[in-house]
């Protein structure tokens, strides 16, 4: 599956052509009373499309942490090809539907112990991630209601906008140093274009997860709500994202995103190769063991 939405496509003046009733404001009908929503969802994503406003509600649903398992991973891109496809749907609410995690990232047992084909199939499935979210001409609202550490914190930074619940328990960040791993280019360009090249630097030599404070200070994320607030602020926000002319934002978008949607695509196979040797490393695989064994021991 090619998932460069953004380049493939290239319609954003065609589909607002072709375009909804409201489309200089696409929350009116929200406002009005005349809510239809559809509901559909495959095991590991839940999904409610209210086409009055447009906006799909994605919730992320693989207890107990959301780990970004390849069953995931998949659903999670075929997901958002439909919603892409869906003339009623212009933008996507990410969140999680576990209390207190937005996404514990990878799922690290799908890189512990298994072939090279697997772990092939796994880093191909976690490369369509993220061309599918961060080239979707939709606009996409991370709605962060928990921890998000590694790709958890990756998906959020593919998005618009980020709005996170105000929790002192609650971190976010690229810790993939800790695990004794290394993010990979594009997570490094993803997270450059949002804190610059110093702060990107410095925040993955140390695998550091921030505070929401901290997290709100240097722009990782763009607004701390309460709680209780996450979901009404994230709908808020995209009315006013929405209620800009779709052509022009989208290919806004996607000036801003082409260059590093294109190097991952013309690098995507020397990217898999070199996920493939690294991770299945003895050294690499007894760091994620203990990594593994660790999380264990903290609950006893
Ligand atoms: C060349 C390029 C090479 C490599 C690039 C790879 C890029 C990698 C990106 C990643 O995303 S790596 C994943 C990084 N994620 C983490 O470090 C998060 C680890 N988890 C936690 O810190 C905590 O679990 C938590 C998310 C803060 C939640 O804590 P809580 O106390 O609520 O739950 P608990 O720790 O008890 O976990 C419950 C259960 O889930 C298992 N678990 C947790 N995280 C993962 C995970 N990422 N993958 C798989 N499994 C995970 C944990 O072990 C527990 O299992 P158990 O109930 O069987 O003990």
């Amino acid at each position: 599956m090619a998932a460069l939405t953004l380049l493939r496509r290239g319609s954003a003046p065609a589909r607002l052509l072709s375009g909804t009733l409201n489309a200089r404001n696409p929350c009116i009908g929200a406002t009005q009373g005349c809510h239809l929503r559809r509901h559909f969802s495959n095991n590991k994503i839940l999904v409610e499309l209210d086409e009055a406003s447009g906006v799909a509600i994605m919730k992320l649903n693989n207890p107990p942490v959301n780990s970004l398992s390849l069953e995931l991973l998949t659903e999670f891109c075929i997901t958002i090809e439909k919603l892409e496809m869906d003339r009623s749907c212009r933008g996507v609410i990410l969140t999680s539907a576990a209390p207190k995690i937005f996404s514990a990232g990878l799922d690290i047992t799908e890189m512990c112990g298994k072939s090279a084909e697997h772990y092939a199939a796994f880093w191909r499935a976690v490369q369509e991630l993220w061309l599918t979210l961060y080239g979707s001409n939709m606009v996409t609202i991370a709605a962060i209601n928990g921890t998000s550490p590694a790709a958890g914190c990756l998906m959020a930074m593919c998005c618009d906008f980020r709005i996170m619940a105000d929790n002192p328990k609650y971190t976010i960040g690229l810790n993939e140093t800790q695990l004794g791993i290394v993010a990979p280019f594009w997570f490094k360009d993803t997270m450059t274009n949002i804190l610059g090249h110093r702060l990107t630097e410095q925040s993955l030599q140390l695998g550091q997860m921030y505070t929401t404070p901290e997290a709100l200070k240097i722009g990782l994320v763009d607004q701390l709500v309460p709680e209780d607030k996450v979901q009404s602020t994230a709908a808020a926000v995209i009315c006013n994202w929405l209620a800009v002319p779709a052509h022009a934002r989208q290919i806004t978008k996607s000036m801003m995103r082409k260059q590093n949607i294109e190097r991952l695509v013309n690098h995507r196979e020397a990217d898999i190769d070199n996920f493939v040797n690294f991770i299945g490393k003895d050294s690499i695989q007894k760091s994620l063991q203990v990594y593994m064994d660790r999380l264990k021991q903290r609950k006893q």
